[in-house]
């Protein structure tokens, strides 16, 4: 069985908990602590279960040459990727005056650590899981190093192979039981026919002892919807105050009017998924009472005579008789009494 764990206080995930909906800020802030927390309130308005960032030590994530780089894209703040990546990263200060923010409005505060310099920091800042974003899932030592933390850990796939999967799997499970590995695509928009939906099913046949989450980066709610009907125990997306401002994220995150959308929808979608024994529901006997079917008299039949199948049809018959699932049990029984043409067929009128 797929474990059950507790991600935040008093929030259980995995089993039959309601999908946990993470709420990706991630750096569609603009490096802007004012927008950062105006999105963290519409994160809780839309009602999602958690609000994250992206906590970077900027010379520990990347190497000098990295940050050198020139970083001319449409999204860019700055010349160089270093530059760039500073102007969206908050301080230390910045994030604890964020995750106080999200606690006074009472909503889950959470980043994923995007090295282990930034691990070390949220662990400081008491977060209560950590996210492990794709660019980390292969990153061994890290690994290691976080799953010792000793708390929950969401694991992304995008950029993986299921061979790297399985040592991420073998590499966390001895240290620390309660992970989960999130199906996820690493492009922005990401196209449907890049999504695959399926490894969410090879994850559940590969790992069926954790649960399996999504973190999307399509654009609209329905493919995080399906991934809800596969089973996914979290669901995590980018929001957005304007999906047309700079940054490479925005154009692949979901409005606060979409966010709220897919909650409701993720809900329903629960409450649909039901059970797996197939049987006649409480609320059809309503309809099964008005349109379903009996066994009736073709024709006038004598008592006395051995039924055969022309002499029988199935209607909407009132008073309800026979089941028709059963009608070739009559071939060959007797009648105890004569039946009229369109008269109901019932178990008490044969021998
Ligand atoms: C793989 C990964 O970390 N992906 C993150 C999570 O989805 C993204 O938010 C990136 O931080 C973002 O796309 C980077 O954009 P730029 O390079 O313009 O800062
Ligand atoms: C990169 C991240 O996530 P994902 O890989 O799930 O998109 C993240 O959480 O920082």
């Amino acid at each position: 069985m797929p474990l059950e764990f507790e991600l935040a206080p008093g929030r259980m995930i995995g089993g039959n908990h309601p999908c946990f909906i993470i709420a990706e800020i991630g750096q569609n802030h603009q490096g802007d602590l004012e927008i950062a927390k105006q999105m963290i309130k519409k994160c809780k308005e839309a009602g999602a279960d958690c609000a994250k960032f992206q906590k970077s030590e900027l010379d520990h994530k990347f190497n000098k040459a990295a940050l050198a780089r020139p970083y001319t894209s449409k999204h860019s703040w700055g010349p160089t990727y270093g530059e760039h990546k500073r102007h969206l990263e908050f301080s230390h200060e910045q994030y604890r005056e964020l995750k106080a923010y999200a606690e006074e409005i009472g909503i889950i505060f959470a980043a994923s650590g995007m090295d282990s310099a930034a691990v070390e920091f949220l662990h400081e800042l008491d977060v209560h899981f950590f996210k492990v974003g794709s660019g980390d899932t292969n990153n061994l030592p890290y690994l290691e190093t976080t799953a010792k933390k000793g708390r929950p850990m969401l694991i992304s796939s995008g950029m993986q192979t299921l061979e790297t999967m399985r040592k991420v799997y073998n590499t966390v499970k001895p240290i620390n039981p309660n992970f989960l590995f999130m199906q996820c695509t690493s492009a922005y928009p990401l196209n449907p026919e890049d999504v695959h939906l399926r490894c969410i099913q090879t994850y559940q046949k590969e790992f069926p002892d954790i649960p399996i989450g999504y973190s999307g980066h399509e654009s609209g709610i329905a493919i995080s919807l399906a991934a809800t009907a596969l089973g996914a125990k979290v669901i995590e997306r980018h929001v957005t105050l304007d999906k047309t401002w700079k940054g490479s994220d925005h154009a692949a995150s979901l409005d606060f009017e979409e966010l709220a959308e897919l909650i409701r929808r993720v809900r329903e979608v629960e409450a649909a998924m039901g059970s797996f024994v197939k049987d006649m529901r409480q609320c059809e006997i309503a309809c099964h009472d008005k349109l379903g079917k009996s066994v009736v008299a073709k024709q006038d039949i004598p008592a006395g005579t051995a039924l055969t199948m022309d002499m029988l049809t199935v209607k909407v018959a009132e008073p309800k008789g026979f089941p028709p699932e059963n009608i070739y049990q009559l071939v060959g029984k007797k009648l105890k009494r004569a039946l009229e043409y369109d008269e109901t067929v019932t178990g008490d009128d044969v021998e």
